[in-house]
Parts: structure tokens; C-alpha cells; sequence
């Protein structure tokens, strides 16, 4: 028995198309443009003109390309998948822009019936060829004197506005406006070169014009225009920076053409994540398209090309710090994330963060080469409310800080050492702070022993130690230190209850070589309460006093409360409070 073909009712593909494949029905236009233009490139002596012609209710494309004979009308716009562009391998012949064979289907999403008269380059006579959505299609002579194709759809019931003279207007230009041929909508001209390549008398009048360009599609003047050139892809276009920051996960929009008809306006992963700060309008030869020619297919080539891309905006920066450094540090102050985590991994973009991005310091804003500059041996915090906490005990000692609390900025100056192994920054250690605090004359501090037993004995339960010391800024009555070097005996002491015998001796050993160091209450003797409190008699408030002071430097210094804290908080407030409002003995 003769194998038997497939029966297939085109309705059901088309609604398979519709709903699946392509994101709208406005597509069928660009499918007739570009089976208009493939014929043209087929025919192959250059020149070549489409026009579209609306009104009735009718839409019709003819085009002056290669045509097809009556042989070629019965195999390629009868049998679904078969198409006239690929070669025996499969592959898209490197020419055309279609390559699947399903594009003229998408006409049945606007028409219930096409047809498509046409006459071959090659010879033989005209032939009008009417295929209908459920799948039938008649073949007859046809009337034309020149080689070439003309296809006529008529809208099906509720497909009008789709075919409407000011509808397809804008779809001719959305999807055709840089084709390399000649296409016009009822006689208006749609194309023209693509606005990088326009000529321009100079630099300045391009500049202006690319600058229009962006505006008319963004919808914002650029902050800079930068050129993009990727010989392997085919590609060339431009990046549009943005005036305004962008939050990183935005997912950077692009506008991509292929062989110079639109692929989509929204397409995504064209430059490399960091690069969020731009916006791209590029045409590429090579890359290819999938099947819903609405996104980029994922292969070698377009991660090549993501590479070439970003290699150009890294380039556009880097020149940019050598010739314009004032334009550079406005570009940074809008788009630093971007900047910060390309310096993560990029020698070149760690020297501009360094030379050019300004931190917040104990000394006010300025770039890390100057600080290193006024502090050689200055320290950095690794976090913002760290910094918060200790920069001004830190610049009122002469300790230079630099807030490194942001994103990415604790490994960018860490990896600083890898563009000049000299550069060497430390994390500041908390404690190493009180040890440059100002001492006390021993007879103040042999004054202050009572009160400071009472203090010691206030904070005792929470672990923590009294000193007083003499720092600016006078204005702190308390500060609260916990260094590392604290938190790791915490964690050994914490270990130690979880630890067996044996462990807990061998953990025991090395938290005795840690040397005793808990976190510290520094009050400031230069503070005028504090020093009120250190006065306080036996009969004073000192417990509560010095306990409103552990709270009030826990909060300062955005530490975690732990419940005891919370509760000595609570406490000495109300104990206060008490003080504050209490009856003298002999009015009860
Ligand atoms: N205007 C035209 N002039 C000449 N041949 C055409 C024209 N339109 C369609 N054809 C022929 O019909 C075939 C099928 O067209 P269809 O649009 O379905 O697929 P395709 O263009 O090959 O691929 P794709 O699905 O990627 O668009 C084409 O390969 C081409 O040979």
C-alpha cells in the first residue's frame, strides 16, 4: 500500500500560530515584506521596489523580485514547511531573511483568503494562485506582464483596522523603514538609511541627529551616543547612555534589526548584564532570529557579540576618563552600580572607580586614590551603618575611614592590590579605635574608680566592659565597640557550651591565647552628661544611668538588641523616668 500524505485544515495551524508563535497579528505584514524582499535579493540585480497599496477593505503587495513559475507556485505555496530558502543541509541560506516556509501563513491571521499572482524571472507565464484558511487553494493563469509577485489579502470580518491605510502605515515603518529597498505605502516612500549611516557634513550635526533619533524612540535625549561595530555579526547600530539612573534588574530593552528588518523593539540580553545604562538600536547580518522572529536565537555568535558589545562600552568609558573626566564623573554619578560591577572583574574599570568615583569618607566625599593619598594607612568599614557609627570618632582621631558599605565596594577596595600591589587597605577593627582614644590623668582616673566598679557592675550580665576614655566628638556620651576579635570569642564561648569535654579543652586554649576582649562601653569624659553621671554619688542613679547609656549607644550604632538588652533598655527608662518624677520622702 502507497504511503499516504498528511491532511492538515490550515485553520487549526493558523490558530497554533496565532496564539503560540507569533505575539500579535500585526506580524503578517512584515511576513508579506519579507517574502517580498527575499525575491527581490533572489532575483539579484539589485534596485528592487515594494509597494503596498491599501483601500477597499484590501491590502496589496506587489514586488518587482524573482516571481515564481507555475512548477515553483504547486511545491512551495502548497506544502506548509517548504520553503524556497534553505539548502540541502537545512540551514537559512545566508541571503534571505525567511527560511522556514510557514510566513505566508501568518496572511490567514487577517484574511480568509490570498492571492498571489506572479510571473517568473526565469520565464513561462503568469499564474494566479488562491489559497483559503481552510486549506484549500486553486491554481489558474494569471495576469501580468513584468516578472514579479503581487499579493492581495481582503480582511476577514473583524480584521478591518489591521488593514487599514493608516494601520498599515505605521506597521510598513515599524518593521520596514531601514529595508535596503525601495518600499512605499500608497505611494509614500517608508525607507531610508539606517540613521547611523547617514552622512552628515560633521561629527557635531551627526551628534544632533542621533541625539533626535534617540528622543523620537525613547523618548530621551541621550546622556552620550556610543557606536557599535561587530564585523563577526554582521552588526552595526548604536548605544543610547541614559540620562537618568536605572535600577540594575531592569532588563534592558533593545532594538534589533536583522538584515535590516525590525526583529521586535523589546529585545532582551543583547549587552551584557552590567551594561544596563544603555539602550542599542543595531542591525546584524549574521545573527539569526527564532522561529517567531521576535527574540534572538541563543548560539555561539550572539554570546560573541555580547562580549564584542561590551567591550565597546567598556572602551567608550575608559576613553571618556582620559579625554572628558568632568563628563566621566557625571556619567558615574548616575549609572555607579553598573560601573562598580564591572570593576569587579575588569582591571581598567577598577582604576576608573578608583581615580574617579567619589565614597563617603571620614574626611567628607572623595575618591579612593585621594584618600589613599591623605591616609596611607587608612581603614574602611563594611558596612554603612558601621561607617555611620564610628567616622566621626574616627576623623575627630585622626583615623581616616572610608564607607565601603554599598554594594560591591568592600570588593572593589579589596581588590584594589591588583592594579598596584603597594595599595593596601584594611578593614577597620572596631576596638583598634579605643586604643587611640585620649587616656585620663591618673588622678581623674583613680577618682573614677568607684564609679567605674559601680558602672562595670551595671553592665556586668550583658558582657560587656566599662571604659571611660576622653574623645572627640564631645557631643557622643557613649560608644559601643564590638570588635571581631569580641564577636569570635562570643562565638567560642557559645561553641564551648555546644562542645564535648574534649573539645571544649582544645577550644579552651585557643580562646585563652585571644586574650580577654569583649566588646566595650566608652563613655566620653569630654561629654558634659557623661561626665555629670561619672560625678554621681552613692545615692545617684549610676545603675540606671549607665544602663540608659549601653542603650542609647546599642541604638546609635544600629546594633542588634538582643532580648537582655531590650529589657535593660526598658528598664533603665522606667528606672529614670522614677528619678525624674519621684516625691521627696517627706511630702508622702
Ligand atoms: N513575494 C514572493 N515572491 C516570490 N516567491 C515567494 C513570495 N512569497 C512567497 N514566496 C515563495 O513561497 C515560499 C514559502 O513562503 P513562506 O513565507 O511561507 O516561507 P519562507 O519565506 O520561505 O520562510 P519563513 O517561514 O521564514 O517566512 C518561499 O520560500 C518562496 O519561495
Amino acid at each position: 500500500m502507497a504511503d499516504q500524505a498528511f491532511q492538515v485544515d490550515l485553520r487549526g495551524v493558523v490558530d497554533l500560530l496565532s496564539r503560540h508563535l507569533y505575539a500579535s497579528p500585526r506580524v503578517y505584514l512584515r511576513e508579506l515584506l519579507q517574502n517580498a524582499v527575499d525575491a527581490i535579493t533572489a532575483r539579484g540585480d539589485g534596485g528592487g521596489r515594494v509597494r503596498v497599496e491599501t483601500g477597499g477593505g484590501a491590502l496589496r503587495v506587489h514586488d518587482d523580485g524573482v516571481g515564481l513559475t507555475a512548477d515553483e507556485v504547486h511545491t512551495l505555496l502548497a506544502t506548509i514547511g517548504r520553503s524556497s530558502k534553505r539548502d540541502e543541509l537545512g540551514f537559512a541560506r545566508h541571503d534571505f531573511l525567511g527560511q522556514f516556509g510557514i510566513g505566508l501563513l501568518s496572511a490567514f491571521l487577517v484574511a480568509d483568503e490570498i492571492e498571489v499572482v506572479t510571473r517568473s524571472a526565469r520565464g513561462g507565464d503568469a499564474v494566479r494562485w488562491t489559497g483559503r484558511s481552510e486549506g484549500s487553494y486553486r491554481v489558474e493563469p494569471g495576469e501580468r506582464d513584468e516578472p514579479g509577485t503581487t499579493v492581495t489579502l481582503r480582511a476577514r470580518p473583524g480584521a478591518g483596522e489591521l488593514l487599514s491605510p493608516p494601520v498599515v502605515a505605521e506597521l510598513a515603518r515599524t518593521y520596514g523603514s531601514l529595508l535596503p529597498i525601495e518600499l512605499t505605502v500608497d505611494g509614500a516612500r517608508v525607507t531610508g538609511a539606517p540613521p547611523w549611516k547617514e552622512p552628515h557634513p560633521d561629527p557635531a550635526a551627526r551628534r544632533r541627529a542621533l541625539e533626535a533619533y534617540c528622543e523620537e524612540l525613547y523618548g530621551f535625549v541621550p546622556f552620550d551616543v556610543v557606536d557599535l561595530d561587530v564585523a563577526e555579526a554582521g552588526l552595526s547600530g548604536v548605544a543610547f547612555v541614559l540620562p537618568q539612573p536605572v535600577a540594575p534588574t531592569a532588563r534592558a530593552a533593545h532594538r534589533v534589526y536583522l538584515k535590516r528588518m525590525l526583529l521586535a523593539e523589546g529585545v532582551e540580553g543583547l549587552l551584557p548584564e552590567w551594561a544596563f545604562f544603555a539602550r542599542c538600536v543595531v542591525d546584524a547580518g549574521e545573527l539569526r532570529p527564532t522561529a517567531s522572529r521576535e527574540a534572538l536565537y541563543e548560539d555561539e555568535l550572539l554570546d560573541a557579540t555580547r562580549d564584542a558589545l561590551g567591550e565597546a562600552l567598556r572602551q567608550w568609558l575608559v576613553t571618556l576618563a582620559q579625554t572628558d573626566p568632568p563628563r566621566l564623573r557625571g556619567f558615574l554619578r548616575l549609572h555607579h552600580l553598573g560601573v562598580k560591577a564591572m570593576a569587579l572583574h575588569d582591571d581598567d574599570m577598577l582604576r576608573i572607580v578608583d581615580r574617579w568615583l567619589e565614597y563617603e569618607t571620614s574626611a567628607g566625599p572623595m575618591t579612593l586614590a585621594e584618600f589613599r593619598r591623605r591616609h596611607p594607612d587608612g581603614r574602611f568599614t563594611t558596612s554603612v551603618d558601621e561607617f555611620r557609627r564610628l567616622s566621626a570618632v574616627a576623623g575627630a582621631q585622626g583615623v581616616g575611614l572610608v564607607n565601603a558599605g554599598y554594594v560591591h565596594d568592600a570588593e572593589i577596595v579589596e581588590r584594589l592590590p591588583a592594579i598596584d600591589p603597594d595599595i593596601a587597605m584594611a578593614r577597620l577593627d572596631a576596638a583598634e579605635l579605643a586604643t587611640t582614644f585620649g587616656v585620663l590623668d591618673p588622678s581623674t582616673e583613680l577618682a573614677l574608680r568607684p564609679f567605674l566598679a559601680a558602672a562595670q557592675r551595671a553592665v556586668e550580665r550583658l558582657g560587656c566592659e566599662v571604659v571611660v576614655r576622653d574623645f572627640d566628638p564631645a557631643s557622643l556620651p557613649a560608644l559601643f565597640l564590638s570588635s571581631r576579635d569580641a564577636q569570635f570569642r562570643e562565638e567560642l564561648t557559645r561553641a564551648k557550651e555546644r562542645a564535648g569535654e574534649l573539645w571544649a579543652d582544645v577550644l579552651g586554649a585557643v580562646g585563652a591565647s585571644a586574650g580577654i576582649d569583649r566588646p566595650q562601653l566608652v563613655l566620653n569624659h569630654r561629654n558634659p552628661l557623661t561626665r555629670r553621671i561619672t560625678a554621681l554619688g552613692d545615692g545617684g542613679p549610676v545603675d540606671v544611668a549607665v544602663q540608659a547609656l549601653y542603650g542609647q549607644a546599642l541604638l546609635l550604632g544600629h546594633h542588634p538588641l538582643r532580648p537582655a538588652d531590650t529589657a535593660v533598655l526598658n528598664r533603665s527608662f522606667i528606672g529614670l523616668l522614677e528619678w525624674a518624677v519621684h516625691t521627696p520622702e517627706g511630702d508622702q
